[in-house]
């Protein structure tokens, strides 16, 4: 259950009423999620989710907000954070920062069919045109950086061989992002988590909407290639072997392409960029499972799952027909 703040029913109605967000007529802990409060909260005006962030400050959620502020004022299907009288989105409930989102319609899907796929593409193209012009900059901060400082963090309690697989995959990706070809790929603002639960779908069986992407914590400004490689680590891989789904794989680009054509170049850096993606989560799920946060309810994501992605992307380098 994430609800690590506990917020009452007064305080939720003040922040709708400051945010004209109409008369609250109910509102309940949600039960998914990890990493920050949630609730959703019903109102004469709407639906919506009101979250704490209980580990990001105040200094970096301008930028996911405003993002996301950003892609939904383009019409892309984004929450768009509610803000008060004088434009702000980025509130305050006890002591910690808080937003007020509309609520997305639509259910995550657990094994995406090709026509999943394709809709994330043609979603994906936008949302990297889109998001060219938003004037705020901030880096991944899951990048290359990142993962040079978390490689010895974990080593020591993974054993020899995956310590030394570690640090040949990190020697790999400190030439491949030194290398100019990687530098000069098109960068922009990119989600860098969009995972198969943090989108939503609705409409009929045969013919699916995506109807939301949401969860942009981890997102920053790095290589548009790097963020489709993220999506296709996960959308196009096999859960049970880490395998990657060609025909998922082929969905997912063929329909990004139409709408955000990949330079050869780009088409060309693919296959590191997927090694780059296993390796980040790799590491992520590594530090959370060795290295627990204090206090944290969240149950730690199997990392052995990304160790076998990151070997099938060395093993099986997939260059896509486009
Ligand atoms: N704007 C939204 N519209 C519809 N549903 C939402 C929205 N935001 C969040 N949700 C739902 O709430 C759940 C929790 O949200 P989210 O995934 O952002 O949690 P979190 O704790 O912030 O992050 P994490 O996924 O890392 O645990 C999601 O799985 C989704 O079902
Ligand atoms: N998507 C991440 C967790 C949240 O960032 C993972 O599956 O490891």
């Amino acid at each position: 259950m994430a609800v690590y703040t506990e917020v009452d029913v007064e305080t939720a109605a003040a922040l709708l009423r400051t945010l004209d967000a109409g008369t609250l007529t109910a509102m309940e802990g949600c039960a998914g999620g990890i990493e920050n409060t949630n609730y959703f909260v019903h109102s004469d005006k709407g639906d919506w989710v009101l979250t704490v962030f209980e580990r990001l400050g105040f200094e970096q959620l301008p930028f996911y907000l405003g993002l996301m502020q950003h892609l939904a004022r383009k019409g892309l299907p984004v929450p768009e954070p509610r803000t008060d009288a004088s434009g702000n989105f980025l509130h305050s409930i006890a002591g910690k920062p808080a937003s007020l989102v509309n609520l997305l319609p639509g259910e995550s899907i657990d094994r995406p069919m090709l026509a999943h796929c394709s809709l994330l593409g043609v979603t994906l193209a936008h949302m990297h045109t889109a998001a060219l012009d938003f004037p705020a900059q901030q880096p991944n901060l899951r990048g290359l950086d990142w993962w040079a400082t978390t490689v010895p963090i974990v080593q020591p309690h993974v054993g020899e061989a995956l310590a030394q697989r570690l640090a040949e995959e990190l020697d790999f990706q400190q030439r491949f992002h030194a290398a100019a070809s990687t530098q000069s790929l098109p960068r922009g603002p990119v989600h860098a988590d969009l995972f198969r639960d943090n989108a939503l779908f609705d409409g009929a069986p045969d013919s699916p909407r995506l109807s939301g992407v949401f969860d942009f914590y981890f997102a920053g400004v790095d290589h548009h290639v790097y963020d489709l490689a993220v999506c296709v680590n996960d959308w196009c891989v096999d859960l049970d072997t880490g395998r990657l789904e060609p025909e998922h794989a082929q969905a997912l680009l063929r329909a990004y392409h139409v709408h955000r054509p990949m330079s050869p170049a780009e088409l060309r850096a693919l296959p590191g960029m997927r090694r780059a993606a296993a390796l980040r989560f790799w590491l992520s799920r590594l530090a959370d499972w060795y290295l627990p946060r204090e206090a944290a309810l969240l149950k730690p994501k199997d990392p052995t799952h990304f160790e076998r992605v990151l070997v099938d992307c060395v093993d099986n380098p997939w260059h896509p027909e486009l």
